[in-house]
């Protein structure tokens, strides 16, 4: 097991980024529907869960129909050439660790699935512009799904209409506040104003109308 003090979450643009995943069970088929919105996907495996068939006719994904035990070493590294990322996830093991060996040497970056590696796939939740990671670094990720279940339930749809109007008023203050602290206050005054929250239950132009009488009430007293 590899030192685990030493991961951190990145949040990454994926786009334009070839994503290559070996196997396509359960496990491949769960990584390539994460991945599939937002980066080139491919699947390469003997066989293909129905989720996965839906997803390569749909387009979402490039499905690669092959025995991976009878593949030749050049061809593996042309289904590789140019990854960001490789998933080996056959439920052959010695074949995992053959095609971690040849990313490895190609330097690529590798998600194993059977064991903890450099690179570990989190529990994600994305709720509008809110994206959320959540890993155990391998110990338990039943409790990194459990977590995230746990965290969708208070992750309620006000929190994207909360981050439209912070985004909204970053943008205003920058043009009528010029010391970024009183800015930063303002802000945090909005988001822990119980109004403003409670008026998105009315409309979205409710709690922005809370929100500016607290940024204008912000403003006429700095200005006296
Ligand atoms: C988070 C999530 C992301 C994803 O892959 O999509 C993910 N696994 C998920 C679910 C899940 N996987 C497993 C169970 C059964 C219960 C359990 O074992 O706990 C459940 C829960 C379920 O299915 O209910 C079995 C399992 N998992 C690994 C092994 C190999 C081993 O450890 O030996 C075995 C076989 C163990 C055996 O043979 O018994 C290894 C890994 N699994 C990881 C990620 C990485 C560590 C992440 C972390 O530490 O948090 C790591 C290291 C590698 C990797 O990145 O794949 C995804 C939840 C997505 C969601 O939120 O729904
Ligand atoms: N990371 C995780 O969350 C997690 C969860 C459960 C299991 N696992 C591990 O992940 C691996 C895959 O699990 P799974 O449930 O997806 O298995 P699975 O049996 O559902 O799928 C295995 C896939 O590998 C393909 N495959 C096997 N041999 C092949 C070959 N020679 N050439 C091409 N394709 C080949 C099969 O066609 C199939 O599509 C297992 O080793 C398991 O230990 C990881």
């Amino acid at each position: 097991m590899a030192e685990t003090n030493n991961f951190l979450p990145l949040i990454l643009d994926l786009s334009g980024r070839k994503i290559v995943i070996f196997g396509g069970g359960s496990v491949g088929e769960r990584k390539a529907k994460l991945f599939s919105g937002c980066a080139d996907t491919l699947v390469a495996s003997l066989e293909f869960s129905q989720g996965l068939q839906e997803l390569g006719a749909s387009g979402h994904v490039r499905l690669v129909r092959l025995d991976l035990l009878t593949a030749s070493d050049s061809e593996l590294r042309e289904l590789i050439s140019g990854a960001f990322l490789v998933i080996p996830a056959t439920s052959n093991f010695e074949l995992n660790q053959e095609i971690t060996a040849i990313a490895r040497e190609n330097d690529i970056l590798i998600n194993q699935v059977d064991t903890l590696g450099s690179v570990v796939i989190p529990s994600v939740i994305k709720r509008g512009d809110l994206v959320i990671g959540i890993s155990t670094l391998g110990h338990s990720p039943a409790v990194s799904k459990y977590t995230r279940r746990q965290i969708e339930g208070l992750v309620t749809p006000e929190y994207s209409d909360m981050i439209r109007l912070q985004d909204e008023l970053r943008n205003y203050l920058k043009q009528h506040v010029a010391e970024q602290r009183q800015r930063k206050a303002i802000l945090w005054k909005v988001l822990e104003s119980e109004a403003v929250w409670n008026g998105f239950s009315d409309s979205y132009e409710k709690a922005a109308e809370r929100a500016y009488a607290i940024v204008s009430g912000y403003l006429d007293n700095s200005s006296r």
